[in-house]
């Protein structure tokens, strides 16, 4: 195991020296000494995604240094570790192993000496024949109508994934209505059922533990709604299904064994949209699509693996994230995707990242001293740029973007495509360049008196520029090139928490707030009289609670 702390190696010195030079250097003066400069820091992915990472305050020096800190924190052994299904995942003592379930190579992959591709393989097939028959209308509900509606019980991981990639590839949709419930908040619940009918509806529990309180509220609620209803006990048959890893409390449930969908402990929650979480997918856009999603990941997976660093994607834009989160001191990161369908994505990768490397404590259990992963926030262009993007250009924090579109040229609307992309364009530009205020002038309104104040009302309008953002273009918004893009923001997390010597693939953080709602809970029973033994604070917001 790596035992160095990054800010104890040569390179993160070096770095730091770096940084007093390269944080001098406006963004438009690299383009001026170098003529090549987009040629120079820009990569293609399968000739379907374009990186244009040139408009950073970057040099070949800084990604030359930074390449050097990854080799000191160990990225490549780390890289093969996972991919060999090392146990890398230590305080769960687990490997770490979504990238089996998009394994479309012959190769086996090994957990505890057992080839897991063929459970994997097995679980597709199931997969498979269940979204087929649904689909076809051939899987019928409890009064053998054809099913209509699919409602995923799930949250976080069990929800987040799989309503992203479903919500980004509408134009892949079939006939079927999908709905997500994932927060205890009731309104989630009656909102949905305010849209199906129990005749055509069928409900996938979605849990990786089937421990999780909300899901298992939501679940439980539901069922006893349904079964009021059918007032069948074997109607539930036909209607609820559980995907998860925990087989023994899907039975309990009362969900029977052909009904559920496996998948593994090796598989991380935020990382488990490949897996039989997939399902939903699957019944949304098609198992043949769902495949391409797949196949996108695991041609991500490869180059991943196997491309040197220097020309490595996620690699890349992994260091160039360390580059402001760790030398520029950015605390956040702004992921700005051009698309519509694309609404959900920045809510997705919040959780990657976020419950990825939200850490304190290094790998050997000492507090850090360094700044672990950034605030990952955003939203969607062009509604954005007439939210918060004041700030962005004029504000007085640094801010990292990353802009994303898929090329758009087959509908009829094509002006508003050349729109979308004019915009995304000079976003980035004026980010980069700025503008001296002279330029606009002659747009001051001539009723102003602004001879006195000239200079003063220029100052308003002055665009400093010097704003880093990358750039990612994908051929088309399908299946394939979603997977891709997936895949590259899993490996870019990845990378950053080997460099921060953190791990990773657990997420206990969260835990102590899941305990204290369990003891507040008790004490909101009013049985137990409201029990006020908690803080002052705490005590005051049960009674007003309580008078209300
Ligand atoms: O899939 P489940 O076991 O229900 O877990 C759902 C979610 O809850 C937890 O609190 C974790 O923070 C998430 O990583 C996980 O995805």
């Amino acid at each position: 195991m790596n035992t160095i702390n990054p800010n104890e190696t040569n390179s993160w010195k070096e770095l730091s020296d770096h940084f007093k030079i390269i944080s001098k250097i406006h963004i438009k003066n690299f383009f001026v000494k170098d003529t090549s400069r987009f040629k120079n820091f820009s990569l293609v992915f399968n000739n379907k995604m374009l990186v244009d990472f040139s408009k950073n305050n970057i040099s070949k020096n800084t990604i030359k240094l930074l390449i050097q800190l990854s080799k000191e924190m160990g990225l490549e052994k780390s890289i093969k570790d996972m991919f060999s299904g090392e146990k890398i995942n230590k305080t769960e003592n687990q490997p770490v192993l979504h990238i089996a379930l998009r394994n479309m190579s012959n190769n086996p992959i090994l957990v505890d000496r057992q080839n897991v591709m063929i459970d994997i393989k097995n679980s597709l097939k199931k997969m498979k024949v269940f979204s087929n028959l649904v689909i076809k209308g051939k899987w019928t509900g409890y009064t053998n109508k054809k099913i209509t509606d699919i409602v995923n019980i799930g949250i976080g991981g069990s929800h987040l994934g799989p309503n992203m990639v479903i919500e980004s590839l509408q134009q892949y949709r079939n006939h079927l209505n999908i709905h997500f419930i994932s927060n205890i908040d009731s309104c989630n619940i009656l909102n949905i059922l305010k849209k199906i009918n129990f005749e055509t509806t069928i409900f996938l529990i979605s849990s990786k533990t089937f421990t999780t309180k909300e899901t298992m509220t939501n679940a439980m609620t539901i069922k006893n709604i349904f079964l009021k209803k059918t007032k069948i006990k074997k109607s539930l048959e036909k209607h609820f299904f559980a995907l998860t890893t925990n087989v023994q409390c899907a039975e309990n449930f009362g969900i029977s064994k052909n009904n559920i969908f496996r998948f593994w402990n090796w598989v991380g929650g935020r990382y488990s949209l490949w897996s039989s979480v997939g399902l939903s997918i699957s019944l949304a856009i098609g198992y043949k699509n769902f495949i391409s999603l797949l196949k996108g990941a695991y041609d991500m997976d490869v180059h991943f693996s196997s491309e040197r660093l220097e020309k490595n994607i996620p690699v890349i834009l992994a260091l160039i994230g360390i580059w402001y989160n760790n030398f520029f001191n950015t605390e956040t990161e702004a992921i700005l995707p051009y698309n519509n369908y694309m609404h959900k994505f920045v809510e997705y990768l919040q959780q990657t990242n976020m419950e990825s490397n939200g850490k304190n404590i290094n790998k050997q259990g000492k507090k850090v001293s360094w700044q672990t992963g950034p605030i990952v926030w955003g939203g969607i262009g062009t509604n954005s740029q007439h939210a918060f993007y004041q700030l962005l250009h004029q504000g007085t924090k640094l801010i990292p973007c990353d802009f994303i579109i898929p090329i758009n040229k087959t509908n009829e609307f094509q002006k508003h495509n050349i729109q979308l992309l004019a915009n995304f364009l000079a976003q980035t530009k004026a980010l980069a360049f700025g503008e001296s205020s002279d330029v606009f002038e002659e747009d001051v309104n001539s009723n102003i008196q602004i001879s006195n104040n000239k200079k003063l009302f220029s100052t308003f309008k002055n665009f400093d520029g010097n704003k880093p953002s990358n750039s990612i273009m994908l051929d088309i918004l399908d299946p394939y090139n979603l997977g891709s893009l997936i895949a590259l923001y899993e490996h870019k997390t990845f990378v950053q928490g080997v460099i921060f010597n953190v791990y990773s693939f657990d997420q206990w953080g969260v835990e102590l707030g899941k305990k204290m709602a369990n003891d507040i809970e008790k004490s909101l029973d009013s049985k137990n009289q409201f029990d006020l033994s908690f803080d002052s604070s705490t005590n005051g917001l049960i009674k007003f609670y309580n008078n209300v």
